[in-house]
C-alpha cells in the first residue's frame, strides 16, 4: 500500500462546490449540467477554483493481429499511414487540437509497419501489432505489464510537466474488434450487444466479425482476471491508456475519454482501480452499437452525441471548450455579494 500523502487526501466537498455555483450571479441551477461539469471537475482537481493548465492529448495508435481476419472495413495499412498523417498535421484529431489549444502527442504502441523516425513521434512500440487473438493471446503477459507501465509513465510524465487535464484517443485498425472482446468478457454481454460495424462494416462483415469473436472467446472460456483478459484479447494502444488512466487515480486530474475503445480502455482501469472513476470525463456518445450501453452502464452522461465514430481523440477535442468552460464559470465568475446582486428572496 503506498503511503497516503497530502495529494491523495481530498479537501473539497461536493457541498462546498454547489454551495459556490450558488452563490454565483444566475439563477440556481441555470448552468444545467455545466454545473454538473464543474462540481465534476472541482472534485477532480480538489479545488472550488479550478483552472485548467497544459491540455495534453494521447492519441495512441497500435495494429491487430484480428485485423487480418477481416474485421474492418479497412486495411491495416492505415493505421501507419494514419500516424504519419498525425505527424504531418492532417487529420481530424490535428484540426480540433489546433483549434482548441490543445497539445498532441501521438505514441506509437505498437503499429505493424515501422515509420521511421520522426521527431515528434513518441516511439513506444512493444511489438509489431498484436497476434491475432482468434487462434493465441494477442500478447504476453510481460508485453501487457510493458504497455501498462508506458501509459502509465507517458501521463505521469504529462502531470510532472505541468498538465492536469490529459485527453485520450486512439487509432488502430481492428480495434473495435479487440474493444468488443474486452467488453464482452469483462461484462458477459452477449457478443451481440457488444460488436458493432466499426469503420463500416456492411452486414456480411459485422456477421463474420461477430463468428470470428465468438471463436476467439470459445478458446479461452475460462473467467479471466482484468490483467489477463488485456493480455489475451487486449491491444497496446489499449492497455497503454488503461496504464496511463491509472496512473491519474493519485493525481489532481481530470482524464477527458474520447469513444468506445478508449471507454472500454476505462472500463478496465476503473475495474483495477475504481479511484480512476473519478477522474474520468466521457465526452461524447459514439455511434459505434455498444458505447451507449456502455455508458449507461458505467453511470455516465456522455457531454455531447454528435454521431461521431471517427475515434483518434477527436470526441474528447470537440468536449473540450465545453469542459474548460465549466472550469471558468466555477473560478471566474462573481459572486451575488462581490458583484452586488439580489439574491433570490428567501
Ligand atoms: O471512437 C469510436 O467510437 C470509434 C468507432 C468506430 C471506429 N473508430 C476508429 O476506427 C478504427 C477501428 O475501427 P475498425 O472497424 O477497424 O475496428 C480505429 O482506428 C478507431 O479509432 C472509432
Ligand atoms: C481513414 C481512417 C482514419 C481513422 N482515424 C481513426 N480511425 C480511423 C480509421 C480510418 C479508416
Amino acid at each position: 500500500m503506498p503511503a497516503l500523502t497530502d495529494q491523495m487526501l481530498p479537501m473539497i466537498t461536493n457541498a462546498t462546490l454547489q454551495r459556490r455555483l450558488d452563490t454565483r450571479t444566475k439563477p440556481q441551477g441555470s448552468l444545467g449540467a455545466l454545473e454538473t461539469l464543474a462540481v465534476r471537475i472541482g472534485l477532480a482537481l480538489d479545488t472550488e477554483t479550478p483552472v485548467f493548465r497544459a491540455p495534453q492529448m494521447f492519441v495512441f495508435a497500435g495494429d491487430h493481429g484480428i485485423a487480418t481476419d477481416g474485421v474492418s472495413a479497412y486495411p491495416q495499412s492505415v493505421t501507419s499511414q494514419m500516424l504519419l498523417n498525425y505527424l504531418h498535421g492532417g487529420a481530424a484529431i490535428n484540426v480540433l487540437a489546433r483549434q482548441h489549444g490543445i497539445s498532441l502527442r501521438v505514441v506509437d504502441a505498437g503499429v505493424a509497419s515501422d515509420t521511421g523516425e520522426h521527431p515528434s513521434l513518441v516511439a513506444r512500440a512493444i511489438a509489431r501489432g498484436t497476434r491475432n487473438f482468434r487462434v493465441e493471446p494477442a500478447m504476453t503477459q510481460a508485453q501487457c505489464t510493458q504497455a501498462l507501465d508506458t501509459g502509465r509513465a507517458l501521463a505521469q510524465e504529462a502531470l510532472s510537466a505541468g498538465s492536469n487535464a490529459l485527453l485520450f484517443g486512439e487509432m488502430g485498425i481492428g480495434n473495435t474488434a479487440c474493444a468488443s472482446m474486452l467488453l464482452h468478457r469483462r461484462t458477459g454481454w452477449s457478443l451481440e450487444d457488444c460488436v458493432g460495424r466499426g469503420t463500416g462494416l456492411d452486414d456480411v462483415g459485422l456477421a463474420r466479425k461477430r463468428e470470428r469473436l465468438a471463436a476467439a472467446s470459445a478458446r479461452r472460456p475460462e473467467k479471466l482476471s482484468p490483467l489477463e483478459t488485456i493480455a489475451e484479447y487486449g491491444g497496446f494502444e489499449l492497455a497503454m491508456i488503461t496504464g496511463a488512466l491509472l496512473a491519474t487515480a493519485d493525481a489532481k486530474c481530470i482524464a477527458v475519454i474520447d469513444g468506445f475503445a478508449v471507454s472500454v480502455a476505462a472500463l478496465l482501469a476503473i475495474e483495477i482501480d475504481p479511484r480512476v472513476r473519478t477522474r474520468c470525463i466521457f465526452s461524447h456518445c459514439s455511434a459505434e452499437h455498444a458505447h451507449r450501453n456502455l455508458l449507461a452502464h458505467l453511470d455516465v452522461k456522455p457531454l455531447l452525441d454528435l454521431g461521431m465514430r471517427l475515434g483518434e481523440g477527436t470526441g474528447a477535442a470537440m468536449a473540450w471548450p465545453i469542459i474548460d468552460a465549466a472550469a471558468r464559470l466555477m473560478t471566474e465568475m462573481a459572486s451575488f455579494e462581490s458583484a452586488g446582486v439580489d439574491d433570490k428572496a428567501s
